[in-house]
């Protein structure tokens, strides 16, 4: 259900629900040819979202061990790749027979090499930076009951800035945050720019631009929008080394700042807000778009950019995955495009389309006018 849903009465479960639920009913089916096939397929299915956390430890330990780029260079036996690793043989022909069940490797004759998917992980920027900082979100959710009670968990103290401009003062910290949202900004950039035409913008201001990827992505593919980032003090440094390094610093400028406590700057004809608003609470997304809408010229333009959820039609990626991730991280919460759209209107935006996306798991894009 969204928030602007209205609730369905309750209703008990249908006899079609109840049938499938009894076991006298399974044992039936395991017999009848057809239906044996649909039982299998559940029962596969069920089996795979009982393993799931599994399958996550095991490419967590293959991004971890290096192992998809060690057969990158050379196919190798378990024995090989156990070296130096201080996991005995025996076991590292385990994890990797589990990767081969994943898809990730192939093994012939005991050899291991990798599997299409293994080396696609290999050419997706920021994948394994991401897989490997799940363990922090892992050891949240080995109590997941705690994370949807609300309690403390060790994500919100990877993303500080979640409680305040403060919080996030520490180079350091901005520093990792930064490097992961950097290597990870790649695929939404390219994605949001796909659904999106900003070639005629004449400054974009990307609030919550990080180390400035997004606005570097942009000032590759269109050479006419000036660029202009506003983002907390301690991680304006690293945006202008992105820029430097992209040659964009002469189109491009920075404004340290909080939206929570600063205005933001005008003269921008284009926002972009990418991997912000799931953050934060909803009082500080409203409070977010209202100064947005005021720093926008007439006709202005907001481009929001984040993984959202699927709402009245909840899908894997957003109501599965990112919604708990946002959870965990106690302060924000992964929203459905309808959701937003409801804020950005309150806000005073008037025309607004939802831009979608190709691939949910990336991000989705909404394109608001004032
Ligand atoms: C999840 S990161 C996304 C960064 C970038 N937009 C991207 O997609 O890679 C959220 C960003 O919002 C910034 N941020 C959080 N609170 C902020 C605030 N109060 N004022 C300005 N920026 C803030 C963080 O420093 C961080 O760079």
């Amino acid at each position: 259900m969204t928030a602007l849903e209205p609730p369905a009465r309750p209703r008990r479960a249908g006899w079609a629900t109840r049938l499938v639920a009894s076991r006298r009913f399974q044992t039936f089916c395991a017999r009848v040819p057809g239906l044996r096939r649909i039982a299998r397929r559940d029962g596969e299915a069920l089996f795979d979202l009982v393993a799931g956390f599994v399958h996550s430890q095991v490419l967590w330990a293959v991004v971890e061990l290096r192992l998809a780029h060690r057969l990158f260079e050379a196919s190798q036996s378990a024995e090989a790749l156990a070296r130096g690793t201080g996991i005995p043989a025996a076991r590292m022909a385990a994890l990797c027979d589990a990767a081969v069940a994943l898809g990730l490797f192939c093994k012939r004759h005991g050899t291991y090499s990798l599997a299409r998917r293994g080396a696609a992980m290999l050419g997706v920027p920021g994948l394994e930076a991401m897989v490997s900082h799940h363990s922090v979100l892992y050891r949240d959710l080995s109590d997941p009951l705690g994370v949807l009670r609300g309690e403390e968990t060790e994500l919100a103290r990877f993303w500080p800035y979640v409680f305040g401009a403060a919080a996030a003062e520490a180079p350091d910290v901005a520093a990792r945050y930064s490097r992961l949202m950097t290597e990870s900004q790649a695929l939404v950039a390219e994605e949001t720019l796909s659904r999106v035409d900003l070639s005629g913008a004449s400054e974009v201001l990307d609030v919550g631009g990080g180390a400035g990827a997004f606005l570097a992505a942009l000032g590759a593919r269109h050479s006419g929008p000036h660029l202009h980032l506003f983002d907390l003090p301690a991680v304006a440094p690293a945006a202008a080394r992105t820029f430097a390094e992209a040659g964009l610093s002469a189109r491009a400028r920075i404004t340290p700042g909080s939206f929570r406590d600063d205005r933001l700057p005008e003269g921008a004809d284009t926002v972009t807000l990418v991997r912000v608003l799931y953050d934060h609470a909803d009082e500080t997304v409203l409070a977010l778009l209202r100064a947005v809408h005021t720093a926008l010229p007439e006709g202005g333009r907001l481009i929001v950019s984040e993984p959202m959820t699927g709402g009245a039609a909840p899908h894997r990626a957003g109501d599965a995955y990112f919604a708990f991730y946002c959870m965990a991280m106690r302060t924000g919460r992964a929203r459905s495009p309808e959701e937003i759209v409801a804020l950005l209107r309150r806000a005073g935006f008037g025309r607004i389309r939802d831009a979608g996306t190709t691939r949910p798991f990336v991000t989705h894009v909404l394109d608001a006018r004032k």
